[in-house]
């Protein structure tokens, strides 16, 4: 099968090289399109790649059928409507790591700049001007950098600013006190940092709760003629706020490298000299860009052939050893899922989750996502995969319930999923064997040991002589072989079960005719 791959922004060609490499990718490399365009086009790509100047919204994504990944070459994702991604089931990745270093070096170089006044003192003597007097900087030794975001970018600047001699004071809501201590620098809630820092760098990814987080009345709080940076996101500085701030001589300088509207020529704040400013230029390094179209580029193909990619964003990421642990039960709670949801057949209001021994030592997460996927496939076909499986689920109004348990009932790990409607609670319980796979353990009460896969009949009858007989004749005139079967009661002459494997689909004719043998109470095929 071919992938259609849509580049819309410009990527390191070195860095798409894996995506070239891959085979049966159609690669389209189009940096001029429209908003308009790319809704029009977007229909016909299985995978999007872009950087931050795409505008992947929620009418283009309405509009992408087709389209399976959205590749960001870059950390922000906040020009891709990761909503309206989920609920089409589409998985956004990006390359967090790539342009990091890039990142807080370009802010060390902002620092440095609003520090010494270069760009205005380079631009007077290109306009033929010796101004010395104009220019005299500041010593950033033994200044206080206050950081706001100690992430991946806010901890690089961090340490590049220690090596200044500068000492540094951070806020971030990850950030305890010990921490601080052990990474050398003062540790403060976000007014602390505002009031004590000569310099204030931002490092914040852009959210609801960080959008315009330095506004007037933060500006209020900060010392006088403090120099502020952004190299993070337009929209975490209220604009407006800093220019009044500015004039008002509140704040000395700013650097910025990003703005709430871009790109623009024209902007209010460039006007004011203490303003120094590039064109979002964090993270254009070769080094950097060739990092991130490596990263991406490599996770679009792991997706695109079925692998787990690295760096999801609508998705938890779990850590390489956890998930070595879990990916075997991926399958098997799949399965259990379709086979609960056949053997009910009824509108499921209420979905728990047992994890019982090994498994309650891990993180079940993808499990659960795994176990609500296979329960809503039966309607909802390919529609449901693992992006969109717990928001759809929701959507549908089903709770769902996590529980673990260190005891597993004489197995070592035990995976039990069940479901409550309207008419009660039903059960299936799996776990995995060492060396021989998955198994169906328990159907509501009853033991079995069946290999969730192929077709499988369940049927509910009187435990009685003959039966067993009787429908074993009933398969075989409608050509039926029986692979297993299994059979459990609750006592002798009381209620059975079995759980039959058979070489193909018992049609609804053999349906009905098993359902009209007298003992029957109950059949139901599943395909799994
Ligand atoms: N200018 C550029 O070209 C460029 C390049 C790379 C990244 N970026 C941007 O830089 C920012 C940081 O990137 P990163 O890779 O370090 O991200 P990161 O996720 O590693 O770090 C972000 C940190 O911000 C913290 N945070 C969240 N809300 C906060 C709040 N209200 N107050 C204080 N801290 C808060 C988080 O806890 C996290 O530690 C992002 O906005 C990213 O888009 C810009
Ligand atoms: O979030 C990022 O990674 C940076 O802002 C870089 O954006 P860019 O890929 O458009 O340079």
């Amino acid at each position: 099968m071919a992938f259609n791959i849509l580049i819309s922004d410009p990527l390191s060609e070195e860095g798409i090289q894996p995506l070239r490499d891959a085979e049966d990718m159609n690669i389209v490399i189009d940096t001029t399109l429209t908003p308009e365009e790319l809704a029009d086009q977007i229909g016909a790509y299985d995978a999007l790649l872009v950087r931050s100047q795409t505008q992947v919204t929620r009418e283009v994504i309405s509009k992408a059928s087709k389209l399976k990944i959205i590749g960001r070459a870059g950390v922000g994702v906040d020009n891709i409507d990761l909503d309206a991604a989920t609920e089409h089931g589409i998985i956004v990745v990006n390359a967090p790591n790539g342009n990091t270093n890039s990142a807080a070096e370009h802010t060390m170089a902002m620092i440095m700049s609003l520090s010494r006044n270069i760009p205005q003192a380079y631009h007077a003597l290109k306009n033929h001007k010796w101004d010395r007097k104009k220019f005299v900087g500041v010593e950033l030794k033994n200044k206080t950098l206050g950081v706001i975001g100690l992430g991946r970018i806010g901890t690089e600047v961090t340490v590049r600013a220690k090596g200044q001699r500068m000492n540094v004071i951070a806020y971030d809501p990850f950030l305890t006190e010990e921490k601080a201590d052990k990474m050398g620098i003062g540790y403060g809630t976000i007014q602390e940092v505002l009031e004590k820092a000569d310099f204030i760098t931002i490092h914040t990814p852009l959210l609801k709760e960080t959008k315009h987080l330095i506004n007037a009345s933060a500006f209020q709080q900060m010392k006088t003629g403090v120099q502020i940076v952004n190299c993070a996101r337009g929209g975490i500085i209220d604009e407006e706020a800093l220019y009044d701030a500015i004039v008002s001589k509140k704040v000395a300088g700013a650097a910025l490298d990003v703005f709430e509207e871009e790109p623009f020529v024209d902007h209010k704040l460039l006007d004011l000299p203490e303003v120094i400013a590039t064109p979002h230029l964090g993270a254009s390094t070769f080094e950097a860009q060739e990092s991130v179209a490596v990263d991406v580029s490599h996770d679009v193909v792991r997706f695109l052939t079925g692998d787990l990619v690295k760096n999801p964003v609508n998705l938890p990421s779990v850590p390489n050893d956890i998930m070595n642990r879990i990916e075997p039960y991926f399958n098997l709670a799949e399965k259990l899922g379709l086979f609960l949801i056949g053997l009910t057949g009824e509108v499921v209001e209420d979905i728990t989750i047992y994890y019982s021994g090994d498994l309650s030592e891990v993180e079940v997460a993808p499990l659960t996502r795994n176990t609500v996927k296979g329960l809503l496939k039966r309607h909802l076909g390919d529609h449901v995969n693992d992006v969109n499986a717990l928001y759809l689920a929701e959507q549908k109004g089903i709770t769902i319930n996590e529980s673990k348990t260190s005891k597993a009932k004489g197995f070592t790990n035990l995976l039990k999923v069940e479901v409550k409607t309207k008419s009660g609670k039903r059960s299936v319980s799996g776990t995995l064997l060492n060396g021989l796979g998955p198994r169906i353990v328990k159907v509501d009460n009853y033991s079995v040991d069946v290999t969730p896969e192929g077709h499988i009949v369940v049927i509910h009858h009187k435990d009685q002589p003959g039966v067993i007989g009787r429908m074993g004749s009933l398969l075989a005139q409608h050509q039926i072989n029986i692979a297993t079967m299994q059979v459990d009661r609750s006592d002798i002459g009381g209620d059975a079960i079995m759980l039959l494997r058979v070489d193909k689909h018992l049609g609804k004719e053999g349906l009905s005719e098993l359902k009209a043998l007298n003992e029957i109470y109950d059949v139901t095929a599943i395909d799994l």
